[in-house]
């Protein structure tokens, strides 16, 4: 990992981070690529699956159990300096039934809230990831409530990978929090909701930000977005099923062998076509993958044209030869590394479900950046 003389703390120790709910361990990729000087003293996953691909990447099996029974002597026993949790969304999603802490899956993410002050160690850095809504839950409000109360300064973000020139819409809500006398290097946004990446930056030192894009802004933003392009395996998609399918296959990921798994087939674009989010080649948005995607069409994630129309708006789309984006093609919008693998064993719909549940490096690694950063 890489050094970063003014990161938190100062010495010559890598900080001694945990990692809650790793799934595939998009944290872990987001701190490396911050470039924190942090060492991953153990991750906590429950699912199997999950932990294989985290093992098959990093040579580090996550202790497999249940974070609920974790108690305060086990989290003492790690000593660490920060946490970082990506609990599961299914409480507060909009398309769920927003059980919030009466939901089942809530409660572990409760039950290490409610151990902090029991601490002897408590750690010195946190950082939660959600989905947007998580902002106006009990769970939220009971998170801030422990937070005050055991001396954390926090700075909240709801921030999506096209501020940072991805082309995917993925707004997440994101807490940041410092243990005093830590502090952040803009200590203005403190207890504040922000929706720009703005304050991440040490010389942005406005106390006025505009949260809400004129329409003009959002076409700005939008345009300095890399094209979709850039994140597919297949640069010239046409409509040869074979020649692309024979390049697929170069790779070593054998679920990518046959490229015709990856068509829509003609009777789902007759029933579901007008609910799905069409993207091309030179577009610069695409919708959310969920961990759905690949299951059901519908609010799921975008599908590729391969087969580009004269005239986009009048084209029927069962000429454009829609395809679901492969799993790598969600792992490089997500910004995983290139060396990011698959165990052989995980099945098409296992990877894409990993990939729904898993985030955007290119977001979480700045936030890290900024709660790591110790300002003088
Ligand atoms: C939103 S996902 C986090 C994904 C992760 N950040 C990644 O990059 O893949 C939540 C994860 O928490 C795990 N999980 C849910 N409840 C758990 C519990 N009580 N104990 C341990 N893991 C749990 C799920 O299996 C899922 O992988």
């Amino acid at each position: 990992m890489a050094d970063a003389a003014e990161s938190h703390g100062g010495g010559n120790e890598p900080q001694r981070v945990l990692e809650f709910y790793s799934g595939i361990g998009g944290m872990r990729y987001s701190l490396i690529r911050a470039g924190v000087k942090a060492q991953v003293v153990e991750a906590f996953e429950i699912n199997d699956r999950a932990n294989d691909v985290y093992e098959h990447n990093f040579g580090h099996r996550p202790y497999q159990g249940n974070i609920q029974c974790l108690t305060a002597a086990d989290l003492d026993g790690y000593g660490a300096d920060a946490w970082l949790l990506s609990p599961p969304c299914q409480p507060y999603t909009r398309q769920g039934l927003q059980k919030d802490t009466g939901d089942a899956r809530a409660f572990s993410f409760l039950q290490i809230l409610e151990l902090m002050p029991f601490l002897l160690k408590p750690p010195s850095l946190l950082f939660v990831e959600n989905v947007v809504g998580f902002e106006t839950s009990d769970t939220h409000a009971k998170l801030i409530e422990i937070l005050d109360r055991t001396n954390f300064v926090t700075q909240e973000f709801i921030l999506s990978p096209l501020q940072f020139g991805i082309p995917y819409s993925r707004p997440r809500y994101f807490c940041l929090a410092k243990r005093k006398p830590y502090s952040f290097v803009n200590e203005i946004w403190n207890r504040q909701l922000i929706q720009s990446p703005g304050p991440l930056y040490e010389h942005f030192d406005t106390a006025f930000i505009e949260d809400d894009l004129s329409q003009e802004d959002r076409h700005k933003l939008l345009q300095s977005c890399q094209p979709i392009e850039s994140f597919l395996e297949l640069k010239n998609p046409s409509n040869n099923i074979e020649a692309e399918s024979a390049t697929l296959g170069k790779g070593d990921d054998n679920v990518c062998d046959s490229l015709q798994q990856y068509y829509v087939p003609l009777s789902l674009v007759e029933r579901w076509g007008s609910a799905m989010d069409v993207v091309y080649p030179d577009s610069k948005r695409c919708c959310c993958f969920t961990k759905s995607y690949y299951r059901y069409v519908k609010g799921t994630g975008s599908l590729l044209a391969t087969v580009q129309p004269e005239k986009r708006d009048k084209a029927s789309l069962k000429e454009q030869c829609l395809r679901y984006f492969t799993p790598r093609e969600v792992a490089n919008i997500h910004s995983f590394p290139e060396d990011f693998k698959f165990p052989d064993h995980i099945s098409l719909k296992q990877r894409y479900a990993l990939l729904g549940n898993s985030l955007s490096i290119a977001v979480v690694a700045p936030l890290l950046q900024y709660l790591f950063a110790n300002p003088q």
